[in-house]
């Protein structure tokens, strides 16, 4: 087994064996980052220095016979989390420089997990885009072909997952941004319940949708971090106070028993996603494929019905916006980040920088927000998208009464070229139709990977499941993965 291929449990027990240390795990990742990631544009930063000294400590500790989950694991981080030291760009040229005093709750769980943190990685400008195209500095291209996108907004964490660089990543999913953009390059992806992980030191993009979740190799290295990342924070007043369930050894109980079938499960099929135009035949087809996988370990299928899904994408797209107009106008040239200093006063100082420094999308994005916040028209707007988003999280509750999980494809296409979409931010928005309804319900969603297209691009199945209720999610995840032994390797970057 080749170093970095290794998931964190498979590297676990190499570390603690004593037949690798975290120096040639970390030695090896930096090697490839080298090497790819000049093509690849998966990282904004790679911090080798701390990387190698955090290895050489871990190697330390593993020798005297500690044993943590996470010792010595090189993990990379979406740029959007606070890392003490390391700059933090959110993508954006407006926080270029910007050097975080602290580390964000869920790094500095990680860190007292033992992990090695490689790098920071690249993202849509403050999480705002379905491609990586809206980063500030550099687009990342996908390792199974890199003429198309690696998807969005975490395509740096998938792409870095994808090529081999590091051997687990953390994203962010406001409306899809680690489930896509882990479909679109062959790995896993799980977003969390929200209020699941701490988002303290998290910055925010639309607070109410926002959350933090594992992009892994496997369902099993996914269940494993987020045994490390969940749990109530106090310093994050929407984190929820309550039990994090042993996520592994759900599926290590589910595993061991050969016997064991997914049984008894429900799963919901919405006829609405089903009926979505513009839906990929390769998509669909692989789709059934998995579905037809589940159906054999005993999951019962059922078709259900999510009425606004049609509305979905209008009303995310005006709650969205709306929270990041107000989340971003902290970012003025005063208290954070780059200012443009050829302004003749304050007002022509704010215009400037927020002008320089922020690119197109987060522009149109702010500048919707704040129109459907403005008096006159926050009813019209804002007030209704809320209710939108009140009727999304009757259409689950109700489904959740029939069904424990949830399936769909993760997105309507495989990942589509560099440069299709970017001048179409519509068609851009729609791509998010199967994955944006979780986060306005706040529930988890997974991507497992489950076929290919005919160009050989990776496509990902999608499983949600009820509010604080991660675990059947995890096991259908499992079965499914067990059964499809998916290879994660484009072959041409391996
Ligand atoms: N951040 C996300 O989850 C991605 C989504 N496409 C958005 O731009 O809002």
């Amino acid at each position: 087994m080749k170093l970095h291929e290794m998931t964190i449990q498979q590297a676990r027990a190499e570390l603690d064996g004593g037949a690798v240390t975290s120096a040639d795990l970390v030695d090896e990742l930096l090697g490839r980052i080298e090497r790819l990631d000049s093509d690849l544009g998966a990282y904004i930063t790679v911090d080798a220095e701390g990387a190698k000294r955090s290895a050489r400590e871990a190697d330390k500790r593993i020798a005297a016979g500690e044993r943590l989950p996470l010792l010595g694991i090189p993990i990379a981080l979406k740029d959007l989390l606070c890392t003490r030291g390391v700059r933090t760009t959110c993508g954006s040229k407006i926080l270029e420089n910007f050097v975080p005093e602290y580390d964000a709750t869920v790094v500095k769980i990680l860190k007292d997990a033992g992990a090695v943190i490689i790098g920071k990685t690249n993202l849509d400008e403050f999480a705002m885009g379905s491609s990586t195209e809206n980063s500030g500095f550099h687009i990342t291209r996908n390792p199974w072909n890199r003429d198309c996108v690696p998807g969005g907004s975490s395509g740096g964490s998938a792409a870095a997952m994808a090529a081999g660089m590091c051997t687990a990543a953390l994203g962010t999913d406001t409306g899809g941004s680690i489930r896509q953009p882990a479909s679109h390059c062959g790995v896993v992806g799980l977003k969390p319940t929200y209020g699941r992980v701490s988002r303290f030191g998290l910055v925010s993009y639309a607070s109410s949708l926002d959350q933090i979740g594992p992009i892994t190799r496997d369902v099993t290295d996914a269940a494993l971090l987020m045994n490390v990342i969940c749990g109530h924070d106090p310093r994050d007043s929407t984190s929820a106070d309550v039990d994090t369930p042993d996520f592994m050894s759900a599926i290590q109980s589910f595993d061991q028993d050969k016997s064991s079938s997914l049984k008894g499960m429900k799963a919901g099929i919405p006829k609405e996603f089903m009926s979505v135009k513009g839906l990929d035949p390769d998509v669909e087809a692989a789709f059934n494929n998995a579905r037809k996988v589940l159906e054999d370990q005993g999951v019962e299928m059922i078709e259900i019905s999510l009425p606004q899904t049609d509305y979905a994408v209008a009303a995310y797209y005006v709650i969205a916006p709306s929270e990041a107009s107000s989340n971003l106008a902290r970012f003025d040239g005063v208290r954070y980040g780059f200012r443009d200093r050829n302004a003749s006063d304050l007002i022509d100082m704010y215009k400037k920088t927020k002008s320089r420094g922020f690119g197109a999308e987060v522009q149109r994005r702010i500048i919707t927000g704040t129109y459907a916040l403005s008096a006159g028209y926050y009813d019209a707007y804002y007030g209704r998208a809320t209710r939108v988003r009140s009727m999304i999280r009757e259409d689950f509750s109700k489904a959740f009464k029939e069904c424990d999980i949830i399936i769909s494809p993760v997105a309507p296409t495989p990942a589509f070229r560099i440069g299709e979409n970017v001048d179409d931010p519509l068609t851009m928005y729609l791509t998010d139709i199967f994955t944006l309804s979780t986060n306005m319900a706040g529930l988890p969603g997974l991507s497992v990977p489950c076929g290919f297209s005919s160009e050989g691009l990776p496509i990902g199945f999608q499983i949600m499941a009820d509010r604080f209720n991660e675990i059947p999610l995890l096991k259908a995840g499992y079965g499914l993965e067990r059964a499809l032994e998916i290879s994660v390797k484009p072959q041409l970057i391996y």
